[in-house]
């Protein structure tokens, strides 16, 4: 769903609040009225009786108004939760699936909120009073042309003033909002990379950088604020004025004009405040309207086509067949990572992937978990598009270990689930701790399964996580398995483990990939792919790759010796 489909099904939020407001403003003519009889016939009959009534009557009609105010702001805030929830979910999925992609937009959430706070707050509201102004116009038409002339030059140069705000800030504000962020995200940055900031001594220089960016964030602001500080001195200006105009106009024509009262002065300069305070209602909004606007556009641009947003067919437990077909893959059109990789297994093989630093082994494994999106070709498990199986249908068969372990906030039992009810699937949890020969070293941290592992793991030793991240892998009883340098931090002794649980799902017909420069990693695999510059420079059954790699020990070369195949040798 995008913001234009959410706010279209909001339309009956918008035609109430048009009631709301046609009554709410109705109202308003209330006072400017109780005015105008007040000088024009209680003070001439001089009557105490039909100044009560009239009094009490208005009183009325101002209680009224009052609680019909107070259900409409409900109302906007009602349709800005309503669309907020409506697209809270999509705007999720999709920055965690570009994330990914490399080309994220993780400010997509302030865009949310920028667009909830619009259509909750006065920015909509000043929106639904502006059918309003040329009522207001014509009532004082009615009194006497030269006042409504005045609230129209009134009106005239205060949409003037707003244009201009517009004109002479909007660049700056653009490029404010732009600094602040790219402030924001440095420091972030600054942050999570703390440790390696204080141990080599780069303060000064992440300070330094981090200032320069952050002062132009300050200078963009300081130039929009002074200038807007200008328009609204100038717009302050402009309603004295008018103030001013529209009493000694009034009064002018009470002294020269048959038929004007005095009631009828005191009446129209309350009702030219009250036709131009939609005016200067969008004027105080327009900020937030340009705002809202650029998160509109962000969003809907971000939200539109996106196929995968589609539910995903949701499939039964693959078996595990894997087909890789002319898989292409580029981040940018200048620089292919993979290309031409063509390669099958059957259900229970176990593929080692060898290759060079950069060749393009993660990215392979990405592909093949449907994190990564081919730009051509496809690849398929049990014949389905991995990429267009769900991530929630597909994600629960499939068992994945990326280089990074990306650990989340929680504890030991509730990232081994994946971040699920843990607590509900006990047994699961320690299952798939043992078969990763992570159960003895999660018994022996301070509360067991229940420690917290702190952001991103950190209170846990590299090791530590590279174990709970293999059985959080293994969680579920996956059938396809993608184990990307599934060693880096692993001891002899975890190794060992490691490639026992291989064996065990080799045996239990599970599809392993590994992705390893250690070839004693390999020595269950069925099959070898060598990449070589994201090409596949070989694939096949392991023997006859460690033949081709003029091997005679058993083992694979190692990667280094790989490239110089050069790129020419195909499958
Ligand atoms: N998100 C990304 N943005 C830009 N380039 C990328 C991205 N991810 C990977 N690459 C590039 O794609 C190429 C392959 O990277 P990949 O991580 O797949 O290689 P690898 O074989 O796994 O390397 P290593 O063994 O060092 O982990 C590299 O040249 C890398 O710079």
């Amino acid at each position: 769903m995008t913001p234009r489909e959410v706010v279209s099904n909001c339309r009956g939020f918008f035609f109430y609040l048009a009631i709301f407001s046609f009554v709410v403003n109705l109202f308003a003519l209330a006072t400017p009225l109780y005015m105008m009889t007040v000088f024009d016939r209680v003070l001439t009959s001089r009557s105490n009786s039909t100044l009560m009534v009239i009094t009490l009557i208005f009183m009325f009609a101002l209680a009224i108004q009052a609680v019909l105010e107070s259900l409409r702001s409900r109302l906007f805030k009602q349709l800005g939760d309503t669309i907020y929830s409506k697209l809270r979910q999509p705007v999720f999925d999709t920055i965690l699936r570009f994330k990914r992609q490399g080309e994220g937009d993780k400010h997509a959430m302030e865009d949310l909120d920028i667009i909830k706070n619009f259509m909750s707050g006065v920015g909509l509201k000043a929106a639904f009073e502006i059918p309003w102004i040329p009522v207001f116009l014509l009532v004082l038409w009615a009194f006497h042309p030269a006042l409504c002339m005045i609230a129209v030059g009134t009106s005239v140069v205060l949409f003037a003033l707003t244009w201009l705000e517009d004109v002479i800030t909007s660049k700056n504000q653009k490029e404010a909002n732009l600094k602040q962020r790219e402030s924001n995200d440095l420091m972030g940055h600054i942050l999570k990379n703390a440790e390696v900031v204080g141990a080599l001594a780069m303060q000064e220089n992440v300070q330094s950088r981090w200032s320069k960016v952050n002062d132009q964030y300050l200078e963009q602001a300081r130039i929009t604020l002074q200038r807007v500080g200008t328009i609204i001195s100038v717009s302050f200006f402009v309603k004295q004025v008018l103030h001013i105009l529209a009493m000694g106009t009034a009064a002018y024509l009470v002294i020269n004009v048959q038929g004007v009262t005095s009631g009828v002065m005191i009446a129209s300069t309350m009702l030219m405040g009250r036709a131009i305070s939609p005016i200067l209602n969008v004027l105080g909004a327009w900020r937030s309207f340009l705002n809202f606007r650029l998160s509109y556009a962000r969003l809907e641009e971000l939200l539109k086509d996106r196929l995968w947003m589609n539910e995903g067919l949701r499939h039964a437990p693959p078996e595990g067949h894997l087909s890789v077909e002319s898989l292409l893959f580029f981040l940018d059109r200048d620089r292919t990572i993979l290309n031409g990789v063509n390669f099958k297994l059957e259900a229970g093989e176990v593929l080692g992937v060898i290759g060079s630093s950069g060749s393009g082994k993660s990215s392979l494994a990405r592909l093949m978990v449907g994190i990564y999106q081919p730009s051509d070709g496809s690849v398929r498990l049990d014949g389905a598009d991995i990429f267009h199986w769900a991530q929630h249908g597909l994600g629960e068969h499939i068992g994945y270990l990326p280089q990074e372990q990306q650990l989340f906030p929680g504890s030991v039992a509730e990232n081994i689930a994946r971040m699920g009810d843990a607590y509900g699937k006990v047994a699961d949890v320690v299952q798939a701790a043992k078969r990763a020969g992570a159960h003895d070293m999660i018994l022996r941290l301070p509360k067991g399964y229940d420690t917290d592992i702190g952001v991103a793991g950190n209170k846990l030793s590299g090791g530590q996580r590279q174990l709970v991240a293999f059985a959080r892998a293994l969680f579920g009883r996956p059938r396809f398995i993608v184990l990307d340098e599934p060693n880096t931090f692993l001891d002899g002794q975890s190794e060992l483990v490691l490639l026992a649980t291989v064996r065990d799902l080799k045996a239990e017909g599970a599809t392993v990939v590994i992705v390893s420069h250690k070839p004693s990693l390999l020595q269950d695999a069925d099959k070898i792919l060598v990449l070589g510059q994201g090409k596949q420079l070989m694939f096949g059954p392991r023997e006859e790759i460690m033949r081709r790699l003029g091997h005679v020990s058993g083992v694979v070369a190692p990667a280094s010796e790989i490239p110089a195949l050069g790129s020419g040798i195909a499958a």
